[in-house]
């Protein structure tokens, strides 16, 4: 009897958690959104966009959403850190690629780095969701732009969740609702992607 009620409450009281991979080339602004994320959805303050440095490692923020944590991974993205981004893809549940909507110029690196992540085996069927970040700044590339550029892309993406969403890290606007869409998704792909139960 002690050993059911127990093992139903460890049941009852196990939280549930997801990993999100932040991912997307140097300087795209991925860091500034990880203190942004952690700002809003912890009440506790990130750092302040001067204080952030080019992400070597990685930087970790953790928020809880309806009683179940989702932890977001930040990783570099200097070209030469990309080998390391999967290392991170078996646990990750969901991928937030980051653009930099006026980098007009490394365009095509974008596209070529998206289309490697969008065809690696162990991110198959995950939710996929781009932020074209920084759309503060005025002559950006706008979201229809940026959508009608990797649309040829997106064929790959099958029937997995994605969507490209508008976003000012630095702001904090469309943070939320980005947040949102993604913990929708990591949710109703959990059949595919269990999340893991902590005690
Ligand atoms: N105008 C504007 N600038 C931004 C925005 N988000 C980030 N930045 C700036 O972009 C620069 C790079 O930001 P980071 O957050 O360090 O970029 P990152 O993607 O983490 O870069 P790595 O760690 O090198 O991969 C900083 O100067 C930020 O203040 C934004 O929404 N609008
Ligand atoms: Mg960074």
């Amino acid at each position: 009897m002690y050993t059911l009620l127990s093992g139903l409450y460890r049941h009852w009281t196990r939280k549930e958690e997801y990993y999100v991979i932040i991912i997307g080339l140097d300087n795209a602004g991925k860091t500034t959104l990880l203190e942004r994320i952690k700002s809003i959805f912890t009440g506790v303050q990130g750092l302040p966009p001067e204080k952030i440095a080019p992400t070597i490692g990685l930087n970790i923020g953790k928020i809880s959403l309806d009683k179940v944590h989702v932890n977001f991974w930040d990783l570099g993205g200097q070209l030469e850190l990309h080998s390391i981004w999967e290392k991170y893809y078996a646990e990750a549940h969901a991928v937030i690629f980051v653009v930099d909507s006026t980098d007009v110029a490394r365009l095509e690196t974008v596209k070529s780095t998206f289309d490697r992540v969008v065809t690696s085996d162990a991110l198959e069927g995950l939710p996929i969701l781009m932020l074209a970040n920084k759309q503060d700044v005025p002559g950006c590339l706008r979201v229809e732009e940026i959508k009608e550029v990797f649309n040829p892309i997106a064929v790959q993406l099958g029937a997995r969740d994605s969507k490209v969403l508008p976003c000012v890290a630095l702001t904090g606007s469309g943070v939320r609702d980005a947040v949102d869409w993604l913990f929708v998704r990591i949710q109703r792909n959990r059949i595919h992607r269990p999340p893991v139960f902590r005690e």
